[in-house]
């Protein structure tokens, strides 16, 4: 590898955080090691993008605890972050638009640092044009990317009917890159393979092996919640109090959302499961 540029990786993972669990950071360490093992990349911040309560997902509590849960989880991590610009937005947003956003954020950062160098910055949008529509190998490697994080549900999930945009997969794995953690019984590898989008952009896809297999999710969090019982270890210590404190998830606020008609996307994304 000596010689070798190494490219600048900020993770991004999207999801409801209803509530943020020990495996939505531990995802994000395994991201780090695999893709620092690569030799190619060093990742230098991971961001956490809590949805926005337009999602309208059934038992998804208000955007305000969701992201004061995320920052108390992260607030003794050096490089995880929490961003508030996705849950913020008063209609739900499209993750494709949510990685464009801090793409174009890092961008910016970026060219504040190299003001006076335009010709770098125009070089780069020019490089990463030229990479997505397929006719170059190289999608700049002197410089950062985004990549989204996240686990193979989510990757699957990109199969559903009506789900997600062909245009928005297309995007978020051919110009900006995914990283995917497998989880219980999905196939990330087989599921890249039967697709023609997934497969064409396969290098930029890393699937990153969970070999303490969990079935940790904020789903059966929640369940435990509601059912009085102990979640202790599961989450931050700093998030088990403030649910206590701001007695979160109960019967009740399992069935917000519950009457409300859901969209296509949200039939599939499993809105309509308890
Ligand atoms: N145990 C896990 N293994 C791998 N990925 C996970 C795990 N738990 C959550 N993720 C990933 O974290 C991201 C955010 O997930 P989300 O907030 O929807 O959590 P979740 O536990 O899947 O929620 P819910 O149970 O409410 O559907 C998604 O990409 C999801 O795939
Ligand atoms: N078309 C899309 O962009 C699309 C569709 C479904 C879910 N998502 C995102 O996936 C994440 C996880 O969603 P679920 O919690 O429903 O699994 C959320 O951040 C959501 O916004 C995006």
């Amino acid at each position: 590898m000596e010689g070798q540029a190494v490219t600048e990786v900020v993770l991004l993972a999207c999801g409801s955080f209803n509530p943020i669990t020990n495996m939505h950071l531990r995802m994000f360490e395994l991201a780090r090691d695999h893709l620092v093992d690569t030799g190619q990349y060093r990742v230098v911040k991971g961001i956490i993008s809590p949805v926005g309560d337009g999602y309208k997902k059934k038992g998804l509590i208000e955007a305000s605890h969701r992201l004061e849960m995320a920052r108390l989880a992260t607030k003794d991590s050096d490089w995880i972050t929490v961003d508030a610009w996705e849950c913020l937005q008063p209609e739900w947003v499209e993750t494709a638009k949510v990685v464009r956003h801090h793409y174009d954020d890092l961008l910016a950062a970026e060219q504040n640092i190299d003001d006076v160098d335009t010709v770098k910055y125009t070089k780069r949008r020019r490089v990463e044009e030229n990479h997505f529509q397929g006719s170059s190998s190289d999608r700049g490697r002197d410089s950062s990317q985004v990549m989204l994080l996240c686990g193979a549900d989510v990757l699957e999930s990109f199969g559903i009917p009506n789900l997600w945009k062909q245009e928005d997969i297309a995007e978020i794995v051919g110009r900006y890159g995914l990283v995917c953690i497998t989880r219980n019984s999905n196939d990330p590898h087989k599921f890249i393979h039967q697709s023609d989008t997934l497969w064409k952009y396969r290098k930029n896809i890393h699937v990153v092996r969970e070999w303490v297999t969990n079935e940790i999710s904020a789903t059966h969090i929640r369940r435990a919640l509601r059912r009085g019982r102990s979640v202790r270890y599961l989450l931050p210590d700093k998030v088990v109090r403030y649910v206590q404190e701001n007695d979160l998830y109960s019967a009740e606020s399992e069935k917000k959302n519950a009457d409300v008609v859901l969209a296509p996307f949200q039939k599939c994304s499993g809105a309509l499961s308890s």
